[in-house]
């Protein structure tokens, strides 16, 4: 390839790799550049990242997949282990509690310490080990170590989650990040979804050669080789990262600046205000599904297997229709006004499913629409907040935050529900009054964003002009 092919190559916006402020003032002028030639091998194409993109999707398949093993199986997980329903939601409960601070400590390891490939690796290692001891437990029937193995299993899946993050805003700032969001969510709750349809026919198979606990166990040792997948993927995305960063001289913290765990203290409050709305948002919708079964059997009159039907709805919804609504985003930018329309339709799904007799079919759709919706706007407006050298501390400040919410409001929400003689109403309006305080936060951003002219709501247009102008000012 010609050398000034090459330069136009690594010049041009549309192609070149990261587009920020950073990254064009940082590291690249004046280098020697040889990339290979050929689309898909030049990790300057659109090919190349799309590429890297199927990896990073299914970098989250196997941790989504795993995390709702025991809701899958939860009438034998119960019967095989002698469980307790008490015992039962010990299981996710252990998930979420350590996360409350090591979800914070693994994202800011990333920025210091180990770096996004070497943390992907890291904390998918510690998935993949945790899923085992959750099956050796199950095959064993030492309930001591199925907790131990899910203990371990979060610490690295909630990690991985912000490894996954950041891998995406390195590769699609600027460009096609909300779609990217979009794209990661479909997969992973896709891959909750596949668990669900597949774990009770793969167990009533392995029961025709193992009994009770050990065909549990055999169970889960299958599904660990969905982590497995996982890890393949992490390895291969590690190293195209690798060599993208040597041919693009990449170079995402120009300054040399060092993270430090207290940085958090010094993001500006539209950080502080997605956090909350990470946490009033997602309490509204995990802990509802992780309690609708009842809720659909005693307002609808739904069997069990009915309920849990209506109840997956929302993932599989989210999972078709995340990417289209990334697409979407990015097209027409606005992230604010697409949390704004997410948050409110989402009150009204729970409205419709609380005060009106219309097939819960209607407000579970509208819900899975919502939360997608939500999910591929609000995500990315940390990258537009923080520096990429900080992104990991800052995601993992946000999922902590998310992590301490679920695990109180999932057992307020069991105080309600025992409080409230099975009348659901009162759990309904906790839902709603959550999902107004995310309501208010994302007016707030908006309000501060227009008085500090920030670029949280603009077009794609807009956002490039913005940053062009930083970049002016930065070299004036
Ligand atoms: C995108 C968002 N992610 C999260 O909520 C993270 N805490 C990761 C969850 C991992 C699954 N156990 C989401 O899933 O909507």
């Amino acid at each position: 390839m010609a050398r000034e092919d090459e330069e136009r190559i690594v010049d041009n916006e549309e192609v070149s790799h990261p587009t920020d402020v950073d990254e064009v003032a940082g590291g690249r002028q004046d280098n020697e550049l040889s990339l290979p030639s050929g689309g898909c091998c030049n990790p300057a194409s659109r090919g190349h990242r799309f590429l890297a993109l199927v990896f990073m999707c299914l970098l989250g398949f196997g941790s989504y997949f795993c995390y709702d093993n025991p809701g899958a199986l939860q009438n034998v997980f119960k019967r095989d282990l002698n469980l307790t329903s008490t015992q039962f939601t010990l299981i996710y409960s252990i998930y979420s509690w350590p996360n409350v601070v090591l979800c914070f400590v693994g994202g800011f390891l990333i920025d210091r310490l180990f770096g996004i490939r070497l943390g992907t690796i890291i904390y998918m290692l510690v998935l993949l080990v945790g899923q085992l001891i959750f099956a050796c437990g199950g095959i064993l029937d030492a309930f001591w170590m199925m907790i131990l193995g899910r203990f371990i299993f979060g610490i690295g899946a909630e990690s991985l989650a912000v490894a996954q993050n950041s891998y995406a805003v390195l590769w699609f700032k600027g460009k096609e990040l909300n779609m990217v969001f979009g794209l990661q969510l479909s997969v992973a709750r896709f891959g909750s979804t596949v668990n669900f349809w597949v774990m009770q026919p793969i167990y009533d198979y392995v029961s025709n050669f193992y009994k009770g606990h050990r065909a549990l166990g055999v169970v889960l040792l299958l599904a660990t080789c969905t982590c497995v997948m996982s890890m393949i993927c992490a390895l291969i995305l590690g190293w195209m990262d690798k060599r993208a960063e040597r041919i693009l001289q990449r170079n995402t913290n120009p300054a040399g600046q060092i993270p430090k765990l207290t940085d958090v203290f010094t993001f500006k409050p539209p950080f502080w205000l997605v956090s909350i709305i990470c946490v009033a948002y997602y309490v509204a919708i995990f802990p509802f599904i992780a309690l609708g079964q009842n809720f659909f059997v005693d307002r609808f009159g739904y069997t069990p297997a009915q309920a849990n039907t209506v109840d997956s709805l929302v993932y599989l919804i989210a999972a078709a229709s995340s990417p289209f609504f990334g697409l979407i985003i990015d097209k027409v930018g606005k992230n604010v006004t697409w949390v704004f329309t997410a948050t409110l339709t989402t009150i009204g799904a729970h409205a419709l499913l609380t005060f009106t007799q219309l097939t819960p079919y209607v407000g579970m759709s509208i819900m899975g629409l919502s939360y997608s919706m939500l999910a591929a706007s609000l995500w990315p407006l940390v990258a537009l907040i923080i520096p990429e050298y900080q992104l990991g501390t800052a995601y993992g400040f946000c999922q902590s935050i998310q992590n301490l919410g679920l695990a109180v409001i999932t057992i307020l929400a069991g105080i309600i529900v025992d409080h409230s003689g099975g009348e659901h109403m009162w759990l309904q309006l906790f839902f709603m009054g959550w999902l107004t305080i995310a309501l208010i936060a994302t007016g707030v951003i908006w309000a501060y964003n227009n008085k500090h002219r920030g670029n949280l709501n603009m077009t794609p247009a807009q956002r490039a002009q913005f940053v062009s102008a930083e970049l002016y000012q930065h070299f004036e």
